[in-house]
């Protein structure tokens, strides 16, 4: 897929395939096309070139029907700002033609004690977990997480991690953003490497480690050498 911004090429040349239920990372530096690539897979943005196609759905053609199946957790907005918890909830799962029992999801996501809260006065932590309860709402076979640990404190990130894999154990599939490296080898299946808007790789952490010279290297040597371009001499 292509998509321009009058003169900016944000994303040049992606092609990717995403598996049933696992965990799959896109990384790259700010500016890259990630954002610009999710927002092409949920159906928000139209790509200028290319097809699509979530869980059967040809993103291009069906928008309507693609957003009852997915689900979609992005970076923290000012969108609920003067909502408490309970009413974000009730507001979200009118939006859906079905939806998952609401206490289900109260209860998965421990949220019960932040009900009557309002989501902007909660701990970066708790609104993630929100955003992710919102995402559930529809019971989607996928779920887009737009950078959803940035921010959180170790133990927040833990807990969200937790929340995560859980649901791949439930058998839905992951597609986030991040710039956290050892987030994406410890807890990502695999991870698409976009660079300038064009995908520069796509495997698993750990082969994508073993591209290295070096024999202890990590994905934060995966980034430098390849996301950010470095250490080839350019
Ligand atoms: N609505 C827009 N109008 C004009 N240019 C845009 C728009 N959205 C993105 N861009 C540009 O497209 C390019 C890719 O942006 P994108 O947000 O997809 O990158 P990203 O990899 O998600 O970055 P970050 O890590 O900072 O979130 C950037 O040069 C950005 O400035």
């Amino acid at each position: 897929m292509k998509k321009s911004y009058q003169k900016i090429q944000a994303v040049r040349g992606i092609s990717l395939q995403v598996h049933e239920g696992e965990i799959f990372a896109l990384i790259g530096a700010n500016g890259a096309g990630k954002t610009t690539t999710m927002e092409m897979i949920m159906g928000l943005i139209e790509p200028d070139e290319g097809t699509i196609h979530v869980c059967g759905v040809d993103a291009r053609k069906q928008p309507a029907e693609l957003k009852q199946r997915i689900g979609v957790a992005l970076q923290r907005t000012s969108l609920y700002d003067k909502i408490k918890v309970k009413e974000a909830l009730k507001l979200f799962a009118s939006y859906y033609e079905r939806t998952r029992d609401v206490n289900e999801i109260i209860e998965e996501l421990g949220l019960r004690p932040h009900l009557n809260q309002m989501v902007k006065k909660l701990s970066g932590g708790w609104q993630q977990r929100t955003s992710l309860a919102l995402a559930l709402l529809n019971d989607p076979q996928i779920i887009f997480l737009d950078e959803p640990t940035t921010g959180l404190d170790p133990q927040a990130r833990f807990e969200l991690w937790n929340i995560i894999k859980r649901l791949r154990a439930e058998g839905k599939t992951i597609l986030l953003s991040t710039h956290y490296m050892e987030e994406v080898q410890r807890y990502c299946d695999r991870c698409a490497i976009i660079r300038e808007g064009l995908l520069v790789a796509c495997d698993t952490p750990e082969n994508l480690i073993k591209l290295l010279p070096d024999d202890n290297g990590s994905m934060d040597d995966v980034y430098v050498q390849i996301a950010a371009g470095r250490g080839n001499g350019e």
